[in-house]
């Protein structure tokens, strides 16, 4: 496995702020990984210093196997970059400033621009200043992707952009993937990285709380379960959950009926052994919610009264 992206030891101070507390991490060449951190966590300053946009105050970081500086700007045309905050030049079209960016970018492959444009949904002859918000992101992303580079430094990619140009945006970031590159993400929450990245870092205050797997935080992550259960005795049912792994808040209510009891509870990790006890009750009814991945990357945060 070769790494695409490493950080060692990295601090970036601006006067007294830690913007970057020693991170350390390595990102696989060819995955799609997610910064994912609160406003503030320093996940901007992580990725402008790849592009040697920033120097750290200590530390070092390896692109593609190069210091930002020393790559140049061979380097920099193998990466494609979008800025979370885009200033695009208004008063031309935006033909004319991908033609433009087309010329720093160098290759362009032909019918590249228009297909990608097409696939997003933005109109390429009107003047870029009469574009909304989102279209004007699309810009962006064109100019990110368009040249094929060998890794892709996403800021908050998809921004002000609907559901269903995500959708389109996710697809050409696994193409992306698919033709070897890597993908570097940021965002504020999983939701929006965890379609498409297969590992995270959760940044907080310039720190990496943890590096994990999309899938282990799934497996972590907590979800609420109910069930109601027919001519169950309360105490043989308390008895029977008892022994089940990671199974908290349980509480087992009988209906006004008095012939039905309702549980509920919030259930970590694996379902199969509350199923399995389940299983021996008559169950009327049941529910067993999605992994809540957003409580767990904030109980990460210590914005959740779990750990900080
Ligand atoms: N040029 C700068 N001068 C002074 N402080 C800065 C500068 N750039 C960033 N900071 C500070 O560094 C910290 C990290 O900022 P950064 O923009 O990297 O965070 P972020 O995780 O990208 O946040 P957001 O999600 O809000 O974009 C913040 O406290 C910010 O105020």
């Amino acid at each position: 496995m070769t790494t695409a992206v490493a950080f060692e030891a990295v601090t970036k101070r601006f006067g007294s702020t830690e913007a970057l507390r020693g991170v350390t991490l390595e990102i696989p060449s060819g995955s799609v990984f997610g910064i994912i951190g609160p406003n503030g966590a320093g996940k901007t300053t992580a990725m402008r210093i790849l592009l040697d946009l920033m120097r750290p105050s200590s530390g070092s970081v390896k692109v593609l196997g190069f210091g930002p500086r020393e790559g140049g700007v061979a380097l920099r045309r193998n990466i494609g970059y979008l800025p979370g905050e885009l200033i695009l030049e208004g008063r031309v079209t935006g033909a004319a400033l991908l033609a433009h960016y087309t010329r720093l970018s160098g290759h362009v492959r032909r019918g590249r621009i228009t297909e990608l444009a097409d696939r997003l949904g933005v109109d390429l002859h009107r003047q870029v200043r009469t574009l909304s918000k989102g279209n004007k992101q699309k810009l962006g992303i064109i100019q990110a992707l368009m040249h094929e580079p060998e890794l892709l430094i996403l800021d908050e990619p998809t921004s002000g952009i609907d559901p269903l140009v995500q959708q389109t945006f996710h697809a050409l970031v696994h193409e992306a993937q698919d033709r070897g590159a890597t993908v570097l993400l940021s965002s504020h929450v999983l939701s929006e990285v965890e379609q498409v990245a297969e590992q995270v870092a959760i940044l907080k205050q310039g720190e990496i709380v943890t590096t994990s797997t999309v899938l282990a935080l799934r497996e972590t992550a907590k979800r609420r379960i109910s069930a109601v259960l027919s001519g169950a005795d309360a105490s043989e049912v308390r008895a029977s959950l008892a022994s089940i792994p990671n199974l908290g808040e349980v509480r087992v209510v009988e209906q006004e009926n008095a012939l039905t009891l309702r549980l509920t509870g919030v259930l970590g990790g694996n379902p199969d052994p509350l199923v399995k006890a389940l299983a021996a009750f008559s169950v009327a009814d049941v529910s067993i919610e999605a992994p809540n991945l957003e409580d767990a990357v904030l109980d990460l945060y210590g914005q959740n009264g779990g750990a900080s």
